[in-house]
């Protein structure tokens, strides 16, 4: 055993430096930073491998030695969609974990029951190789009974049944949390409802527990809230120009009605292979009407929104990360940290627009994001139907400093290009 452990830790050092020091990136706010010895606990790299991770990305090599160092450090950090954040903050709770301590140590808050499930996976995946080891969801519909004390070391949940288990039913006892990760950190913030309860959670928690938000989007108000609430945090920050991917190609469609983008949709179908598809649409009535006429055309398609219940969401995204079903048609919902790899194509059937009709480009980012994962190329098209939305799409182009080209679906060898 001693042996196995032993090569595990001499691979790692070559090719998953998690206790690598940092680069002098410019954007990069670094503390003074003392590597914890046991930074490379053997499980930690087993688990590191039993996901086929060999090298870890520029998010992974930056954030690991900040959030491994002793004593624990807190951290904003900013990275592209599909960049392993989520891998880089479960192997920061792995590390802390003590899995003879039978109660929760690491408490993890996504905005969505399916995200939260999408992580709870990872976590599961990572920590396999510590026997004792054990996850509990606090999600909607995770009934447990009133007066007992959960013994499960790492929680990952949605923020108000967090809070719930943290106050009301005291299932966790806070002031024995170590870390405290807020996925998708922007969203908790500006959500009103889940700022106030992320709050009150953060209230509860010891002094020393370190804090780690993750996001691929900071809007400035909302990085400047999170500065506040982080006590002495380190900070990785994109700039405006690094947000988008290269690797996602954007395009949009001149339309001038809801028929002629379906129709645009079919010929952009026609002309190339599509692996799986997620489609956005603004309502949840939008993209029931579009999921029926693409069933109608023949292609199997999975329709998510928010009015389903939430054992129903998670059922449609395991089936369609089964391949199931090609397409999914969706709202915001599933905007967000959805990672299905085999996602090529991305069609913003409707711009995303926040409450007012202006633009929303932190949702524009982490839509165009289910594709080109780690890496991969992906194809983002947007349908235009109107002035407004054109000027909306010109907003999101001169927000990102990005050109988003023309794309004309009568023209099949030009689509076929783009796929190339
Ligand atoms: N070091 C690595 N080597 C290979 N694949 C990796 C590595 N780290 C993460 N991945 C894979 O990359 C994909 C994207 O990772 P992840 O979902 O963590 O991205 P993210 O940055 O959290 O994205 P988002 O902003 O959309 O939430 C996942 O399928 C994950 O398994």
């Amino acid at each position: 055993m001693a042996g196995a452990a032993g090569r595990v830790r001499g691979r790692a050092l070559r090719r998953f430096p998690i206790t690598l020091p940092v680069g002098d990136l410019s954007n990069l706010h670094l503390k003074e930073e003392k590597i914890k010895p046991d930074a490379n606990k053997p499980q930690l790299l087993q688990g590191v491998y039993a996901m086929g991770f060999n090298r870890p990305s520029k998010i992974q090599e930056n954030a690991l030695p900040l959030m491994l160092a002793e004593p624990p450090q807190n951290l904003i950090a900013q990275s592209q969609s599909g960049t392993g954040k989520t891998a880089a903050f479960v192997l920061a709770m792995l590390s802390q974990v003590e899995p003879a301590n039978k109660y929760p140590q690491c408490l993890c808050l996504s905005p969505t029951y399916e995200l939260a499930l999408q992580t709870g996976k990872v976590i599961e995946q990572m920590g396999k190789f510590y026997p004792e080891l054990k996850l509990a969801y606090a999600v909607r519909g995770n009934k447990l009974e009133r007066g007992q004390k959960i013994s499960e070391q790492i929680v990952i949940g949605t923020p108000g049944t967090v809070l719930d288990w943290c106050s009301k039913l005291k299932f966790i006892d806070p002031k024995k949390i170590k870390v405290f990760v807020l996925d998708e950190a922007d969203v908790m913030i500006a959500t009103q409802g889940h700022q106030d309860q992320s709050i009150r959670i953060q209230r509860m928690l010891p002094r020393n527990c370190q804090m780690l938000l993750f996001s691929a989007t900071f809007e400035d108000s909302v990085w400047k809230f999170a500065q506040k609430v982080v006590p002495d945090p380190n900070i990785i920050k994109l700039k405006r120009e690094e947000e988008t991917l290269d690797t996602i190609k954007q395009y949009y469609v001149l339309c001038s009605s809801r028929d002629e983008k379906f129709q645009a949709l079919c010929n952009l179908y026609g002309a190339i292979t599509i692996a799986q598809a997620m489609i956005f649409c603004h309502t949840r009535k939008t993209a029931s009407w579009l999921a029926a006429e693409l069933s109608k055309e023949g292609h199997q398609v999975a329709l998510l929104s928010g009015e389903m219940m939430v054992e129903q969401r998670a059922a449609v995204i395991e089936r369609f990360r089964e391949g199931k079903e090609k397409v999914l048609v969706t709202t915001n919902v599933c905007a967000r940290g959805i990672d299905v790899e085999q996602v090529s194509v991305v069609i913003n059937f409707d711009l995303p627009v926040d409450k007012d009709g202006n633009p929303d480009n932190e949702t524009y980012l982490h839509r165009i994001g289910r594709t080109g994962r780690f890496g991969k190329r992906g194809l983002a098209v947007n349908m235009v139907d109107s002035k407004h939305s054109m000027n909306i799409l010109n907003r999101i182009q001169e927000h990102f400093n990005k050109k988003i080209e023309r794309l004309d679906t009568d023209d099949l060898d030009e689509i076929e290009k783009i796929a190339n």
